[in-house]
């Protein structure tokens, strides 16, 4: 007969941005939760940064974390959008109409700083977290889970959340359970949806001279786009996106060396990061940079009976828009929800297999339509920027300086409808703003654009025909522009 228990215990693999947000949800609900990280040191430095964004700021600020972050940014104001020949495509205060919008800066820092804010702000919780502890293997049973670590230790629990990020062993050992009651199939289709066409390579430099804090350039041309950001004191943030000569699946996705690294990076020496500004200016003062292929795939199987991913390990998209990071705090906190609803709902019963399976399920389906969408326009902004195609390019380069409240809108879109913490009070921040949180509005509405926008992003003809008549009809003319 299935045990009944009082409480459930959380064991979350990876301590990360998911998971460590996760453990501050479920801290304030009083859930029993333990960290289990394969990292000796919760806050690496790997030279990485990371743009917390409204719907991840407004989660932080509910977890009482967002005045930490305040300490150590420097709020964006305006962005600047540059052609290959460095000539400028527009220019506009997004960053700053954001903020005043949604009532969160655009947070631009290193991501080690992120981790080590949220593992002190965990206070006596800290002692729940674990690392040097390399999760290897989870047995399912029917009334538990055994975390199995390389260290030989076995950590017990009800559910066993894999937060560790895209290459995560949690979801291997739930395709493992899955296989063992015969859903082959599923693990089958699965398995096939990481894939990577782009690669970026992203640094942190000391200051540039003509950077100014705040401000964020954005390049666009084909087949690359670079997006750099100066932050607190001048601290330099950039990414160098580029396409390449084929998309890899999940199994042959590239991985670069320093040498292949310095060889691509001379080969954009010279483009514009300002009018002013080669690329060559940034990455010869960097500190710190890396390599790598951008993995994309959003799985459709989340949780299986006592398993569940959220973060990377559920839904991994391109950082283009700069969503990864607070999509997976978005999980992070709605899962928390769910798990709360769990744990109160069963005052007198205790906790099932059953209920488990429901909760999990519940958080899936409620999940995924939001995270897809952010997950979709993430992916195709990437291609946007790099003019992947006719119409992304006449879109990049020729519409956006017409289409100024649009581009705010997308993003306001993506922003206005996300996830909160349900049983803790919003701040004032999240209200004191001119388009508060509206849970039922964004994503994944049908977009509300005007008719001829949409022709311009649906249909390459109609969208040359409308850009060449917007052209004309401008007394500027796009083309004198770029
Ligand atoms: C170049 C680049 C720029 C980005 N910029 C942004 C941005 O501006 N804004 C944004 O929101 N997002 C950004 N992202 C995305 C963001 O970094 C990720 O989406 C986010 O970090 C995902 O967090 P996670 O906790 O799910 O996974 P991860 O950060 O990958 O963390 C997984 C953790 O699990 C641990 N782990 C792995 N395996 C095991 C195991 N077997 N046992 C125990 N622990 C394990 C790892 O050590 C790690 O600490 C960017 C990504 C890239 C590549």
């Amino acid at each position: 007969m299935e045990n009944k228990e009082k409480k459930i215990r959380v064991v979350i693999v990876g301590g990360s941005v998911a998971g460590l947000t996760l453990a501050h949800c479920l801290g304030k609900s009083n859930i029993e939760y333990v960290v289990l990280e394969s990292n000796c040191d919760i806050a690496p430095e790997v030279g990485a940064s990371i743009g917390i964004l409204t719907n991840g700021a407004r989660i932080l600020d509910q977890l009482g974390i967002f005045d930490d972050i305040l300490d150590v940014i420097e709020p964006l104001v305006k962005a600047t959008f540059w052609a290959e020949n460095g000539k400028l495509i527009m220019e506009n205060e997004s960053p700053q109409i954001i903020h005043d919008r949604h009532g969160y800066p655009i947070s631009f820092f290193d991501r080690q700083v992120l981790l080590e804010i949220l593992y002190n702000r965990l206070g006596e919780n800290q002692d729940r977290v674990y690392t040097g502890k390399r999760v290897v293997k989870v047995e399912h049973l029917p009334n538990k889970v055994l975390v199995h670590c390389k260290d030989q230790s076995v950590i017990e629990g009800d559910i066993v959340v894999g937060a560790d990020g895209v290459r995560s062993t949690v979801r291997q050992e739930m395709w493992r359970y899955m296989e063992s009651i015969g859903m082959e199939k599923e693990v089958k289709e699965e398995k096939g949806i990481l894939s990577s066409e782009y690669s970026c390579v992203f640094g942190i430099s000391a200051a540039t001279l003509g950077l100014v804090p705040g401000y964020c350039h954005r390049t666009y041309e084909k087949d690359y786009s670079s997006l750099t950001i100066a932050g607190k004191d001048s601290r330099v943030f950039w990414f160098l996106f580029t396409k390449m000569d084929r998309v890899y699946a999940g199994s042959e996705i590239p991985r670069f060396s320093d040498e292949d690294m310095e060889k691509h990076l001379a080969q954009y020496s010279e483009k514009p990061i300002t009018d002013t500004i080669p690329f060559s200016a940034i990455y010869q003062s960097a500190v710190s940079k890396t390599f790598l292929a951008l993995e994309e795939g959003f799985h459709k199987k989340w949780c299986m009976d006592r398993f569940v991913c959220i973060g990377d390990s559920a839904h991994k998209m391109t950082p283009n828009m700069g969503q990864g990071g607070n999509s997976a705090i978005e999980s992070a906190a709605s899962l928390a929800n769910h798990l709360t609803q769990l744990v109160r709902n069963s005052s007198n019963g205790g906790i099932t297999l059953e209920d488990v399976k429901n909760c999990l399920n519940k958080f899936q389906t409620a999940r995924q339509p939001r995270a897809e969408g952010i997950y979709t326009k993430a992916n195709a902004l990437t291609r946007l920027e790099a003019c992947a195609t006719l119409k992304n390019r006449l879109m990049a380069l020729h519409a956006l300086p017409y289409l100024k409240s649009y581009h705010i809108d997308r993003m306001t879109k993506t922003l206005v409808g996300a996830e909160r913490l349900e049983y803790i009070p919003l701040p004032p921040r999240a209200s004191n703003c001119t388009m508060p949180l509206h849970t039922q509005s964004g994503l994944p509405e049908k977009d509300k654009e005007t008719p001829w926008i949409r022709a311009i992003s649906t249909t390459p003809l109609i969208g040359c025909a409308m850009a060449a008549k917007s052209f004309m009809g401008s007394t500027m003319g796009a083309f004198g522009r770029i």
